[in-house]
């Protein structure tokens, strides 16, 4: 261990040997892709919808009745499920739409947030979950069925003394709690300078020495929470604190020779981080070119102040922020430049070693396919289809989309992880709400 590590978590390592198991299997995939006609080969980069949706529908309808194994996780199957729909630009069945938002009706807490299940106790991923899956699923019914007033006091019993917040109540503490409590109360339009108070000095605390951001401080760098700790950072409009250049000289290493990304240094690559790290060049993108000046940003739209603050200036919440933090908040395009990773090359990863014909995404190759994989791998795709686009109201070139053109996803919001047009109509319909 050299010393910049010392200071850190031992790095966790796979053995050369499962290294290149996989690295076979995937080559394998890509030398017969490589060897066949192209007629064929049009055919394999073809999403599935069909079966995709058929896949999600069957888990729909198990979750509608009763869903014993991961129980306490049924708000997150409802959100990967729903969101993976909502990104394959399909709707639900109105009887499962009710039938989710009854469901999530029960998981709500009488004192605010949302338990895994029926009279569960609430925590804050199943609350992101819930809540994103309220949103995804639109309309009056799932809006107001939030209890926003209680949710914001659920948040504030979650605030530890340090500004960090907790899981759960005497829950742990890490950078997954600060960014699910920081991204429902800005969805919301219940986020204040008490909920933000101090949660960028504990995320801040988190960056390592390698760049990415750990789930605590002294533990090591990765995906999932370097996607946390960077979009909380936007929305508390803190990012400018982060080593910004050492977070992208970080995350720009993760996309391995597999085309994939791996969530931290020495590890295997894996499907559902094309969203936790694909999202993180998002924002990054949107923050800042490569050389550190400013991105262009398309006209403004809604109500984001003309004025922007200057680089490196830090600004206190929603009352003062950057032009810049209110486009991303609203998901406002980021000018046309090049990704700053390889998008075909993880397109390519998605549709060819993720993707499985009968329906549903995994892993890599030689795992089976789950809800969760299917959510984030299409998530992932659509962050890579849209990664070049000029802003939301212009599609993406056919260039900048693997495979046939009808491959194209909906766009998501990189903050929240919800699609666009749904951030939109509850953004609207929270913003004519007053705050708590
Ligand atoms: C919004 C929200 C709740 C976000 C969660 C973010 C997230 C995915 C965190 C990852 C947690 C983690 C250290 C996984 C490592 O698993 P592993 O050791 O099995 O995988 P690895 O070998 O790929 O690191
Ligand atoms: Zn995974």
């Amino acid at each position: 261990m050299d010393s910049a590590e010392s200071s850190n978590q031992r790095r966790a390592t796979v053995t050369q040997h499962e290294q290149w198991m996989v690295q076979d299997q995937v080559f394998q995939i890509y030398d017969i892709f490589a060897n066949i006609p192209t007629k064929a080969q049009n055919l394999m980069l073809e999403l599935q919808r069909d079966s995709h949706i058929e896949y999600l529908n069957k888990g729909l309808m198990q979750l509608s009745s009763s869903f014993v194994v991961l129980d306490a996780n049924r708000p997150w199957l409802c959100y990967w499920i729903l969101h993976s729909i909502a990104l394959l630009g399909e709707s639900i069945d109105y009887e499962l739409e009710n039938n989710a938002i009854d469901f999530l009706k029960h998981c709500q807490d009488p004192n605010g947030g949302y338990g895994g299940g029926p009279g569960q106790m609430p925590h804050l991923a199943t609350t992101y979950a819930a809540v994103n899956s309220l949103i995804t699923l639109g309309g009056r019914r799932a809006l107001s069925s939030i209890n926003r007033e209680k949710l914001y006091a659920f948040l504030r019993r979650m605030k530890d003394s340090s500004g960090a917040f907790r899981m759960h109540d005497a829950g742990e503490i890490d950078v997954r709690a600060c960014y699910t409590a920081i991204s429902v109360a800005s969805i919301l339009n219940i986020l204040d300078d008490e909920l933000i108070e101090d949660v960028g000095n504990y995320i801040l605390s988190c960056q390592t020495y390698e760049g990415g951001i750990a789930g605590e401080p002294g533990s090591e760098a990765h995906g999932g929470y370097t996607f946390c700790g960077l979009a909380a950072m936007i929305l508390i409009n803190e990012a400018n604190r982060l080593d910004l250049a050492g977070l992208l000289d970080w995350v720009v290493f993760r996309q391995g020779v597999e085309c994939g990304f791996q969530g931290r240094t020495n590890k295997l690559v894996d499907g559902c981080y094309s969203f936790w790290q694909g999202s993180v060049f998002a924002l990054l993108q949107r923050l800042h070119s490569v050389n550190g000046k400013r991105v262009a940003f398309s006209d403004a739209e809604g109500d984001c102040a003309t004025d922007s603050t200057s680089e490196g200036e830090l600004t206190d919440g929603n009352s003062s922020e950057t032009d810049e933090t209110c486009h991303m908040k609203q998901g406002v395009g980021h000018g046309e430049m090049e990704p700053l990773f390889h998008s075909i090359a993880l397109q390519q990863y998605i549709i060819l070693c993720s993707q499985e014909q009968g329906g549903g995404f995994r892993d890599k190759p030689g795992k089976a396919k789950d809800y969760y994989h299917t959510c984030y791998c299409l998530s992932g795709l659509s962050v890579c289809q849209y990664s070049w686009s000029k802003d939301e109201n212009s599609p993406p070139l056919p260039k900048a989309v693997l495979g046939p053109y009808s491959n194209l996803l909906e766009p998501v919001h990189p903050l929240h992880n919800v699609v666009l047009k749904q951030y939109h109509e509850a953004h609207e319909f929270f913003s004519s709400q007053s705050t708590s």
